[in-house]
């Protein structure tokens, strides 16, 4: 998408079918389309996957912009930012890491190369799953296992089924009938049992006791009831069961390739790992990481910002789709188009960013070694009125694990079996819309 925008300038259209995908690339001009005060590129496709997750609901991802998408919006990002913040937050991932190092360090001893994929996968939905609906599994449990082959069924299908959806002709294929039969039974699997959880709690909810984000949508529910507020026809059941639906998938996936390309780029770079490792053992030492220690860490800080922006896990965010007809500076977008902000194009502009494609973590850091984050041209979460709503946790979350994985193996570090800077850093190409590394391998070493 970076090398067309370079050919075909700022504002191209893809044919797929007859969709045509419009692709904004560059800082301002992502800014003016996803923050018009008319809202006209604020909203979401249609298609097999949204009609299978929402049915007759509403949520906050795939929801077109209004009343009931801004109500839903408001009270998830309240609950999320509000674990962000609090302690609990520090204590649960360090007790659910700690549990997963310890056995990927019992079955895979010093000097084993092994795929991190299923550790990374355990630690992100223990923590999201404690998060959302307070449920955590040991590593190996068989329904840990089978959320994870769904994720994985669900992402190596997604390519077949939004191309389906354009070209509908193709579902007449078995080949393509036989994906899009597996994939949206897997995925009506997977939101049955996120809303199941929900449901569960609606049944052992006391008021005042907030334990999750399910506790949270549903004190949010009730307090709209009983102050008879406007948001109170958007807050129901069915719309927030989705909401922690949204928070599950979006959630997940996004954190644990970020994990993927963190895990990679420090073992492709031991040197700073060990500075990251040194910076931890004189800032937090021996006890559990708090939200203090974050303003103190500041290269591990950097580390993680760098990762998001050299191989940021979202390079199209989310599709948008016109609403209506809109003048894009000299361009014209229909109303029905789909609508893509190409954040590479700002994550590594060149004009913004010296020599782009190096990965330097000495970007994020004052010429006195301080960590700041608002660098202009630092989108991971994207850009105007849909940016992401898990921000906040997200970076809370990738600070903890990073920090507890690197505790947990403090005599060692994480290498490559075939050495520092041998990694392929290229994306998996299978992977649609979401930036992974290609399968890998790691290895721990005694430093
Ligand atoms: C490294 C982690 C993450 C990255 C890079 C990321 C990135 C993004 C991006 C680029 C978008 C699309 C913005 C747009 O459409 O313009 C998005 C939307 C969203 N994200 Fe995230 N995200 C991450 C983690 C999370 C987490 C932890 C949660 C929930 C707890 C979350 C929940 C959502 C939701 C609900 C939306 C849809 C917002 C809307 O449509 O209004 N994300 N995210």
């Amino acid at each position: 998408m970076n090398e067309l925008h370079k050919t075909y300038g700022p504002v191209y259209t893809i044919w797929l079918g007859w969709t045509p995908i419009v692709v904004i690339s560059g800082m301002n001009l992502i800014k003016t389309a996803f923050n018009s005060k008319n809202n006209e590129l604020m909203g979401r496709p249609k298609n097999s996957i949204t009609e299978t997750l929402l049915q007759s609901g509403s949520d906050v991802a795939f929801t077109n912009h209004g009343p009931v998408w801004a109500s839903l919006r408001r009270v998830a990002h309240s609950a999320v930012r509000k674990l962000a913040i609090s302690e609990k937050l520090s204590d649960l991932v360090d007790d659910v890491v700690s549990e997963t190092t310890d056995t990927m360090i019992k079955t895979h001893p010093i000097g084993t190369p092994f795929n991190p994929k299923s550790f990374i996968y355990a630690n992100v939905f223990n923590i999201i799953a404690s998060s959302a609906f307070g449920k955590r599994y040991k590593f190996g449990d068989k329904e840990l296992k089978y959320l994870e082959q769904s994720f994985e069924d669900f992402r190596t299908n997604t390519n077949d089924l939004v191309i389906c959806d354009r070209i509908p002709v193709l579902k007449k294929l078995p080949k393509y009938a036989n994906i899009l039969r597996k994939t949206l039974q897997t995925l009506k699997g997977l939101s049955g049992f996120v809303r199941q959880q929900y449901m569960d709690h609606l049944e052992t909810h006391s008021s005042g006791v907030v334990n999750d984000f399910c506790d949270a949508l549903i004190e949010a529910k009730e307090e709209s009831i009983q102050e008879a507020k406007e948001s109170a026809a958007a807050l129901i059941d069915t719309n927030l069961s989705l909401v922690i639906v949204n928070i599950f998938i979006a959630g997940s996936d996004t954190t644990q390739y970020t994990l993927r390309w963190i895990l990679l780029l420090m073992a492709n770079n031991t040197e700073m790992q060990i500075q990251m490792r040194d910076e931890i053992e004189s800032v937090i030492g021996d006890r559990v990481a708090t939200n203090e220690d974050r303003n103190e860490c500041h290269f591990v800080n950097a580390f993680i910002a760098e990762v998001l922006r050299y191989r940021n896990v979202t390079p199209l965010g989310l599709p948008h789709v016109a609403m209506s007809d809109m003048q894009l500076d000299k361009y014209h977008i229909k109303e029905g188009a789909f609508v893509f902000g190409n954040l590479i194009s700002v994550n590594r502009d060149p004009i913004l960013w010296p020599n782009p494609e190096v990965f330097d973590p000495k970007r994020f850091l004052t010429s006195d070694g301080k960590f700041v984050s608002n660098i202009p041209g630092f989108h991971p979460f994207g850009i105007g009125r849909r940016v992401c709503i898990g921000e906040k946790l997200a970076l809370a979350d990738l600070f903890f694990i990073t920090v507890r994985l690197l505790k947990s193996t403090n005599e060692c570090v994480f290498a490559l079996p075939t050495g520092d800077g041998s990694a392929d850093l290229q994306p998996d190409p299978n992977i649609l819309l979401l930036s992974s590394p290609k399968p890998y391998e790691i290895m721990l070493k005694i430093r």
